[in-house]
């Protein structure tokens, strides 16, 4: 038996094995002990193996998916191999075939499966620099390919979410790889070859070559990867793949460029916490299915390119909205509707199970009330597409009406599945199961009428079956054709031909009744690959219904407007909001924002920390990113132009795992941003420079902010706590200067979150230190020391500028203009004694004269 174990182990390596003993799944060796510390097993040991004992620990096999869904989420993959045979039935050891393995890239498993998200199974194949990626969620069947920058693998990752990575074994592994959470499997570099990838993909899909799907020789690295995808899942699903019905290439123009940073950031599915809310699609969620709720998460990851792409979504938001009776009935039909998609699937892998194609019956039910729902509209172009979509051909249905019992079980092995009146097999096999009684009754009679023994009895037990029993007394009436069976002490027992046959069909019976019923619903599976494309396109289609309105009910909900598209880069939002922080306060305060590729591209923020610097930040991008998701946005009015990515440098994190610091993460994200940002990409900076010394980061910042208003020409967000950087604006042509209003009320800062042109009048870091509820002590030596370091500001400023601006051929610098007038409310200064004055109090004055002096030179360019 171990031999049998050893071999089947080496044949599966990089799996642990599940090997059926009886009652049990048993685990071997590490097997053992990685499972005993995962699942919390008690670890045995049985036999020896080189005069060690072996370590063994078993799952018992009633609770195998329970087992197995935390060992697939602890990334692992699973080999089961399962017993043949009857026990007993040859000699040795039972036969034991591996007959399932789970993987966490090729779940189909409804119990294991996440419903509401989808996660690929990807490889990758890297090579000079550029990266071929194949992905295939095989619980869909969607199979993508893409080759990119090899530097854009941690973006990529960021966006596909894959739930396990096939890499090439003599691939270096790239930092981000080795930090990734994601299982990883590594395989024999050979099976990355595109020559085998264009040989299987050509046959699967049944065309001479795969110019069709717009394959081209660019493509190899991608075909590499595929090869060994496509072999890893036919392996581990020994099934045909019918539900991957074609091949799509995913080109990096087609959507919105979000770099992995700023997926994070934004906090689009996930918090930055790495909870699943409040975040931007938690907020927009009202799905009514599975379907939709995943086709939602994906709509908000990729925001496409083409705004004709996004109106066209609009559109149909717009009618839902403009009809809240088709909306309500949309909604009520979309209620409870089946996983059109993934039941697609698995009809074509031959998992399906009875309660799935149940609801896939009433689903189908349901589809035509849904498509004359939208015919009305069919002058909204998506849903016109829409409705065509959801038709699937009705012998499917009738199939399924004929065939499938009405309430089904769970599983096919707990017998009546298969509808009465549709095998007249199975009918009269059930008949003699459940006739039983009524024909031994009739037998007994006969019997007793044949014989003239009126005790006669026709009865059954376990061990001997069926019997008659006559009693000693009329032993000489027993006919010469009863067979005796067993002699009691007062009666004898007996079988005649024909209730041996009876008994051999109805212990069979139940028996053959199931294997007739497993019989015929694999054939009505099988009957079904048919509809799979169709089923699959309804699916997609009832998904993105589903989507565009629960987009719709948010939009009415929260008060949000169609956005309008424009052809020259910029963005005008007026009333903008930020779609989940506006959820969570008491009343969100809603701002302005211009940006434009002429005349203000660089927006500098200046204000106290809490201040609302990051959500103003936060809420442009996420207001242009829905805008180009086709939803509809939270702002009063919104116009937007082209966009070709947005890009972000929010918020420091520190990346222990692979050794860098959170300066380092600071400045390789705002490096990647500065080589890759275009007049057409939307950068959000935040507080840049802040990881290292003061004057390190002002001077970086500083010269990051001239680098992305001058060289990529960027419409850009650039939060800082540098005061410094407010210069910016007198000598840059396209640059000005915002800043989040506080006031000071009873020596405390009260944030109003509304943006205004020009900068800030000071920090109010101390105060928002005593509101975190900083030791008092620590204020006033704060307070101290900021007297005196300004005092040296100003001793300072009459020296050389620190960063005196350098003309450069792309900005101009402007010379501000003096301004000799006193304003009125410095009047009262005449009358103070300065003497008099505590050290805040001239602080105050000191800080509202600066303060003064900066507006006045505002002014005077403007
Ligand atoms: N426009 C707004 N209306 C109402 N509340 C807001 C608004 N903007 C921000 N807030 C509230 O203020 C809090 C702080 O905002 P935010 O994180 O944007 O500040 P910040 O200026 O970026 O601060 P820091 O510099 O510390 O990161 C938010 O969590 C939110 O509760």
């Amino acid at each position: 038996m171990m031999q049998q174990y050893l071999r089947l182990k080496a044949q599966h390596p990089g799996c642990l094995l599940l090997f059926r003993m009886g009652d049990f799944y048993e685990l071997f060796y590490e097997d053992a002990e990685k499972a005993a510390r995962l699942l919390d097993l008690t670890l045995t040991t049985r036999g020896q193996s080189a005069g060690a004992p072996i370590p063994m620990a078993g799952i018992p096999f009633h609770a195998l998916e329970t087992y197995l869904g935390r060992l697939i989420r602890a990334g692992l993959a699973v080999a089961i191999a399962e017993q043949q045979g009857e026990p007993g039935a040859q000699k040795g050891p039972m036969e034991r075939v591996v007959t399932r393995i789970v993987t966490p890239g090729t779940l189909v498993d409804a119990a294991l499966l996440d419903e509401r998200s989808d996660a690929p199974l990807a490889a990758l194949f890297i090579r000079k620099g550029k990266m071929g990626v194949a992905t295939l969620t095989l619980a869909s069947g969607d199979f993508r390919l893409l080759v990119c920058d090899a530097a854009e693998l941690e973006a990529q990752f960021e966006r596909l979410r894959p739930a396990e990575v096939l890499v090439p074994e003599d691939l270096p592994l790239p930092a981000v790889l080795e930090t990734e959470r994601t299982p990883l499997r590594r395989l024999p570099g050979w099976q990355f070859d595109a020559t085998i990838a264009r040989r299987l993909l050509t046959a699967h899909f049944g065309v001479q070559n795969l110019a069709a799907f717009g394959v081209e020789a660019m493509h190899e690295p991608a075909l590499a990867a595929a090869a060994a995808l496509f072999e890893y899942v036919r392996q581990t699903q020994k099934s045909e793949l019918a539900h991957v019905r074609a091949l799509r290439l995913e080109r990096d123009d087609d959507y919105l460029w979000l770099d992995a940073a700023t997926r994070r950031n934004l906090e689009l599915t996930e918090t930055l916490r790495g909870e699943s809310s409040p975040t931007l699609f938690s907020t927009l969620d009202f799905t009514r299915t599975a379907m939709g709720a995943r086709w939602l998460k994906q709509a908000l990851h990729h925001p496409q390119r083409s705004a004709a792409a996004a109106r066209e979504r609009q559109a149909v938001i717009g009618r839902l909205l403009a009809q809240p009776r088709t909306l309500d009935a949309l909604l009520e039909r979309l209620d409870g509707l089946g996983d059109l998609e993934r039941i697609a699937a698995r009809i074509a892998l031959g998992t399906v199970r009875p309660r799935e194609l149940a609801a896939l019956r009433a689903s189908l039910r349901r589809l035509p009330e849904l498509r004359a729902l939208l015919e009305p509209h069919r002058e909204v172009p998506r849903l016109a597409a829409l409705s065509d979509s959801l038709t699937v051909p009705p012998e499917a249905l009738t199939l399924l009406e004929r065939t499938l019992a009405d309430d089904p079980p769970a599983l096919v092995r707990d017998g009546g599945v298969i509808a009465p009146g549709f095998d007249a097999e199975l009918d009269e096999l059930r008949a003699l199961h459940n006739d039983c009684g009524a024909f031994l009754l009739e037998l007994e009679a006969r019997e007793r009428e044949r014989t003239g023994i009126a005790t006669l009895k026709v009865e059954y037990n376990k061990v001997h079956g069926f019997y008659i029993e006559v009693s000693k007394t009329h032993a000489d009436k027993v006919p010469a054709d009863y067979r005796r069976r067993q002699t009691m002490k007062n009666a004898e027992r007996f079988i005649t031909p024909e209730l041996k046959v009876f008994e051999d069909r109805a212990l069979s019976a139940a028996e053959r009744a199931l294997a007739r019923e497993r019989f015929l619903y694999e054939e009505l599976v099988r009957r079904l690959l048919a509809w799979v494309a169709a089923l699959q396109e309804a699916g997609r289609a009832a998904a993105e219904l589903d989507g565009l309105a629960s987009l719709a009910q948010a939009a009415e909900r929260y008060g949000y407007v169609a956005p309008e598209f424009t052809d020259t880069p910029g963005l005008a939002i007026d009333g903008g909001r930020h779609p989940v922080v506006e959820r969570q306060v008491e009343t969100f305060v809603a701002n302005d924002v211009r940006l434009d590729g002429a005349a203000q591209r660089l927006l500098v923020i200046t204000g106290p920390n809490m201040g609302g610097k990051s959500t103003f930040m936060r809420q442009t991008a996420l207001i242009a990113l829905l805008a180009y998701v086709g939803a509809w946005v939270p702002a009063r009015r919104a116009v937007i132009g082209p966009l070709d990515a947005i890009y972000t440098r929010i918020g420091a994190s520190d990346d222990l795992a692979s050794g860098r610091s959170t300066f380092m993460v600071e400045m390789t994200e705002a490096a990647y941003i500065l080589h890759h940002a275009s007049e057409r990409s939307l950068v959000l900076m935040d507080e840049i420079g802040r990881g290292t010394s003061t004057f390190d980061g002002m001077a970086l910042a500083w010269a990051i902010a001239r680098h992305l208003h001058g060289k990529n020409r960027a419409l850009t967000l650039f939060s800082t706590h540098y005061f410094e950087l407010t210069r910016l604006a007198e000598e840059l042509e396209a640059c000005a200067n915002v800043h989040v209003e506080a006031v000071e009320h009873e020596g405390r800062v009260v944030f109003l979150h509304s943006v205004r042109e020009g900068p800030a009048s000071r920090s109010y870091g101390i105060h928002v230190a005593a509101l975190a509820g900083m030791p008092r002590a620590v204020l006033t030596q704060a307070r101290r020391e900021l007297a005196r370091l300004e005092a040296r500001a100003l001793e300072e400023s009459r020296q050389p500028q620190l960063f005196a601006c350098e003309p450069t051929d792309d900005d101009l610098p402007a010379e501000p203009e003096r301004v000799e007038v006193l304003p009125a409310w410095l009047e009262p200064l005449a009358d103070v004694d300065p003497r008099a004055l505590t050290l805040g109090e001239a602080i105050a004055w000191f800080e509202r004269l600066r303060a003064a002096l900066r507006a006045a030179e505002g002014e005077s360019r403007h």
